[in-house]
């Protein structure tokens, strides 16, 4: 029997993107974007093909350091810090193309978790056998917590790999849960997704930020973003060409011009 899991044990979640910059040569992916993702908000990255989203995520995460500018996340700047480092402050990230242990079940993907557990040290395994079953079974009932939140416990005893495309994107929804964070960068939730799963994703997701959780998603699928994000950053060729209110950015001359001109995917 698992208990309800609540996402609510960190605070805050406010990113701040001043001005970053990251070139690949002669390409300027990202050219000098600033903008604000709100603690407890939900705010969609949007733009066509190219535009410097997964650059800007990558740049954010810490996978792909910066060449100028700054990110601060809940006032404490993260740029320049190693990625396990921003994902101690809070800061978790999905992919577009889920990554699970394929041979793993599901619930063995959820319960890989960051380092620290006593399990880890292995004289822990013969000198204090008690303490490390009782952290293996606090760890068991938190992820099945979260596989039950996540709406996956009819297939946690399956293999990751044997499962479909959309419920490899809830597995990584859940293993993200399992780090605790403070904000979620989810890179493409809604690709590949059947329209069913799509909405119990939504709702996830809508959910999480009731509970306080913040997210900064990139999404191609524009129902996604109307019905879920409070503000919108459009990004084109490199640069922040509008943000604010979905409806306020899509009404935006030079948004649809870049969408026209750029090719939607
Ligand atoms: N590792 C890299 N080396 C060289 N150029 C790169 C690299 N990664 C991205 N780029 C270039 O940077 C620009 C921005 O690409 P990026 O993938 O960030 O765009 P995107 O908005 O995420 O696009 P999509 O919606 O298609 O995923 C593109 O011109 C791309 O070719």
């Amino acid at each position: 029997m698992t208990v309800a899991w609540q996402a609510s044990r960190r605070t805050g979640g406010e990113l701040r993107i001043e001005n970053v910059v990251r070139s690949f040569a002669a390409i300027r992916a990202v050219d000098d974007v600033s903008f604000t993702v709100k603690a407890r908000g939900i705010t969609g990255l949007i733009g066509p093909n190219g535009a410097g989203k997964t650059t800007l995520f990558n740049s954010v995460a810490g996978t792909l350091p910066i060449n100028s500018g700054s990110v601060m996340l809940n006032g404490i700047r993260i740029d320049g810090l190693a990625p396990h480092r921003i994902f101690g402050h809070g800061l978790l990230r999905t992919f577009q193309i889920p990554r699970p242990f394929a041979e793993m079940t599901v619930l063995e993907n959820v319960m890989v978790t960051p380092a620290g557990q006593a399990g880890e040290q292995f004289w822990n395994t013969w000198l204090r056998p008690g303490l490390v079953a009782r952290e293996e079974k606090a760890l068991r009932d938190r992820a099945r917590a979260i596989i039950e939140f996540c709406g996956l416990t009819k297939v946690e005893r399956q293999l990751a790999g044997a499962i479909s495309g959309g419920q490899q994107k809830l597995v990584e929804l859940a293993r993200v849960l399992m780090g605790d964070p403070a904000i979620i960068l989810l890179d493409e939730p809604g690709a590949g997704v059947n329209p069913g799963l799509l909405d119990h994703i939504v709702d996830r997701i809508a959910e999480l930020r009731k509970q306080g959780l913040t997210f900064l998603i990139i999404e191609h699928n524009m129902d996604v973003i109307m019905s879920l994000c409070d503000h919108v950053a459009v990004m084109a060729a490199g640069r922040l060409i509008a943000q604010g209110r979905p409806s306020e950015v899509t009404a935006d001359s030079k948004v649809i011009e870049a969408y026209l001109g750029g090719g939607v995917a």
